[in-house]
């Protein structure tokens, strides 16, 4: 994508009920840039997770990059070609997931989905029976192939959903939200299933979620974007090393009380009680780690245990966040 930008014309109500009659007769529109100026090259074989808050501009992004969306200003080149020109030719080597759309026949069995896809797709019949086999016994689906799919968990359909996207043997697969809903289990099933199909097929996955422990446990890079334009784009230890300057330490106390000894008046950093458990955290960047400990040794009566809570990918993308907004 090279300063790709894609406007929405939105039009303007009234808030007051004249001024929504009034817009039935006189239509004012305002353009919102969903997407502004963004620049973004992502190689065969990565696995990318392309995350924001909502609103931020991912579905907008996905939706161009698949060809259904043409971009207002920029230039997009999906597999050498013009995604929204090509569109069809574009769709025989991508796979696409929106974890919120359906693709799959509601009244009929996932298999009956799969045979009509690999018409549409012009699979030769060998080809799609190995395919099939392969896809159905790494998503472990074989005991629900054949189930309509009215009758399937969410959990049991995205892994359908899945496969159908798969069928095709595609070169990119976009992924939106695919673990949305899903339990634990699922979530962790259909995690390594699309681990696995980057590692050994070398599929290139683009992977939104706004489910943060997906990203972390997936990609190796992770893009950020926030109204419409890329905040953040690099390794998630590049992002954890310039943005995770937050730390916790994490005291058990014997006795669930407020500790009254330990003074630590100059220093800058929160702390919170909740039963006996104390939590003090600080920037990493302002104190040492050992330093603080020594001093809650030295302050503090009746410590059971000690431990160090490195802030999560969460914590980090809403610091991010927060200071941008503030500074904005
Ligand atoms: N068809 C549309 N017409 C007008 N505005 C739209 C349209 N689709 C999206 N928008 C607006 O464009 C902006 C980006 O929306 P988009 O759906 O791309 O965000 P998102 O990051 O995918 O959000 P979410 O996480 O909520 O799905 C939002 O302000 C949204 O209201």
């Amino acid at each position: 994508m090279e300063n790709v930008v894609k406007t929405y014309r939105v039009q303007q109500r009234g808030k007051s009920i004249i001024g929504v009659v009034k817009s039935f007769f006189t239509k004012n529109y305002k353009e919102i840039n969903a997407v502004n100026n963004l620049s973004l090259t992502i190689n065969k074989g990565e696995l990318v997770g392309y995350i924001g808050v909502n609103g931020a501009g991912k579905s907008t992004t996905i939706k161009m990059l698949v060809g259904i969306l043409a971009p207002t200003k920029g230039k997009i080149s999906v597999l050498g070609k013009d995604p929204h020109k090509h569109r069809r030719e574009i769709a025989k080597r991508i796979g696409v997931v929106f974890g919120q759309r359906s693709q799959l026949i509601w009244d009929l069995p996932p298999i009956d989905t799969f045979d009509l896809f690999s018409k549409i797709y012009e699979i030769p019949k060998e080809e799609y029976r190995s395919r099939l086999k392969y896809l159905v016994e790494h998503m472990g689906i074989e005991d629900i192939v054949h189930v309509p799919v009215r009758k399937l968990s969410l959990g049991q359909r995205m892994c359908c959903e899945i496969v159908a996207s798969l069928l095709h043997n595609p070169e990119i697969l976009f992924l939106d939200e695919p673990t949305i809903g899903l339990d634990i289990f699922n979530k962790e099933k259909v995690r390594n299933f699309i681990k696995k199909l980057n590692e050994e097929l070398g599929t290139t996955v683009i992977l939104t979620s706004h489910d943060l422990s997906d990203i972390e446990n997936l990609c190796r890079r992770i893009i950020i974007i926030d109204k419409g334009s890329i905040i953040f784009d690099g390794t998630l230890e590049d992002l954890k090393t310039k943005y995770g300057t937050k730390s916790t330490i994490k005291i058990e106390l014997i006795e669930k009380s407020k500790p009254v000894n330990f003074d630590c008046n100059d220093i800058k950093v929160e702390i919170d009680y909740n039963n006996n458990f104390l939590y003090i955290r600080y920037s990493k960047r302002m104190y040492r780690t050992t330093d603080l400990i020594n001093l809650v040794i030295q302050n503090l009566d009746g410590i059971k245990d000690i431990s160090i809570i490195d802030n999560n990918l969460e914590d980090i993308v809403k610091e991010i966040y927060l200071n941008k907004h503030r500074r904005d």
